[in-house]
């Protein structure tokens, strides 16, 4: 048995996490922390996870933990996971983090994003971006992966096969994404207010939104130029889930069954990624629960764009479900052991 650390459990990423890997039958849990909740059983704060999770949380002991554990999952705040993977890497162990810190190369773009000052620099470069579909080989033998950021994981895996393939014009990306509240995390605060979010939906961060410089890094990398994008998220009145609308110019007339051919071939045999069929129109309710990401894909021919669209479950593909993924995939077995690929209807 492997058994795993989760820093953060008491957050709605690492709930779910603990929720994932209560049933994934390779683990056990060394150790679930929490900052407010530490000494109470997890199923006293999460009545979800009765009969299914007994342990206690506990606060961090870093070097107790990084010693007693082979894998540990980082679900804080940004800022927070650099200490644990400087203990993490000096005792040979793996970290999975599903914060921001190591998800940009660039230490300078960072710090003027996040306003934070990053001080693992030197662990930048042995960081793989855990989004599989592209980086499994890598993700396979790092010891420090950065789970990629909800909406960056709905574009990647939406604009990915355009960029590789060198179909759209790589400057004219536009991204337009909607985010459930839990996607701002279980913490309290005006944002998330029930009767600021319910019957309400609104534009945020809009040109400034850190997760920007995750996009364009990975894009650019997909295009094999630097390109910039254009990324408006929204707060939708729901719970779970991301859509992302997409729109670039195609630098070739083509039908979307032409395009929708290229898709089917980039993501062949990826078990949590389905290309729907022409006419089709993913959903958030359709992955809610689920690992997936469903993706459908329009050519609108008389603006020569092609319209992508994208929906993931941001707790599941957005964030635990692809951290389990990456577990899955750094230990070698199955990926979709503990992931359910059905989500829930209705
Ligand atoms: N929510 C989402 O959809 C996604 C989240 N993420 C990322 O995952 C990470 C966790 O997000 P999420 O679960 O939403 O956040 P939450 O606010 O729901 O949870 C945060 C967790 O971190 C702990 N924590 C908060 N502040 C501190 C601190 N100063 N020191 C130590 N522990 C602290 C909390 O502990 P306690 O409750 O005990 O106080 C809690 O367990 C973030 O980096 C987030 O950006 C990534 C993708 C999607
Ligand atoms: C709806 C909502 O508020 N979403 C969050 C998503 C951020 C997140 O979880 O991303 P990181 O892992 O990069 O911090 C936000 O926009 O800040």
């Amino acid at each position: 048995m492997i058994k795993v650390g989760i820093i953060g459990a008491t957050g709605y990423a690492g709930a779910e996490l603990v929720r994932l890997l209560s049933r994934h039958p390779q683990v056990e849990f060394g150790a679930l922390t929490s900052q407010s909740y530490a000494g109470k059983l997890i199923w006293e704060v999460f009545p979800h996870l009765y009969g299914l999770v007994d342990d206690r949380l506990e606060e961090l002991n870093l070097p107790e933990l990084v010693a007693n554990c082979d894998v540990i999952f980082t679900a804080l705040p940004h800022g927070h996971a650099m200490p644990v993977a400087e203990a993490v890497w000096q005792q040979g162990k793996r970290l999975i983090d599903l914060g921001a810190d190591f998800r940009l190369k660039d230490a300078a773009i960072y710090q003027s994003w996040y306003k934070t000052e990053h001080t693992a620099v030197d662990l930048l470069a042995s960081a793989v971006y855990g989004l599989p579909e592209l980086y499994r080989r890598q993700i396979k033998d790092s010891r420090i992966i950065a789970n990629p950021g909800c909406y960056p994981t709905s574009a990647i895996l939406g604009l990915a096969p355009l960029l590789t393939n060198r179909l759209i014009n790589p400057e004219s990306v536009i991204i337009d994404a909607k985010s459930g509240v839990s996607g701002a995390g279980r913490g309290l605060s005006l944002k998330t207010h029930f009767s600021e979010t319910t019957g309400n939906f609104q534009a945020y961060g809009v040109a400034t939104h850190r997760h920007t410089p995750e996009i364009e890094q990975e894009l650019s990398m997909l295009a094999g130029v630097p390109l910039t994008v254009s990324f408006t998220p929204h707060l939708t009145p729901m719970v779970r889930g991301i859509l992302s609308t997409m729109y670039a110019k195609l630098n070739q007339d083509m039908t979307t069954g032409e395009v929708l051919a290229i898709y089917r071939r980039f993501y062949e045999g990826e078990r949590f990624v389905r290309v729907l069929p022409e006419g089709m129109l993913p959903s958030t309710k359709a992955v809610a629960g689920s690992n997936c990401c469903d993706i459908a894909v329009t050519v609108d021919t008389r603006t020569k764009r092609v319209i992508v669209l994208s929906a993931i479950d941001n707790l599941i593909k957005g964030a635990a479900g692809q951290a389990v993924q990456n577990l899955n995939v750094m230990l070698g077995l199955p990926e979709d052991t503990g992931l359910d690929f059905a989500g829930m209807y209705p």
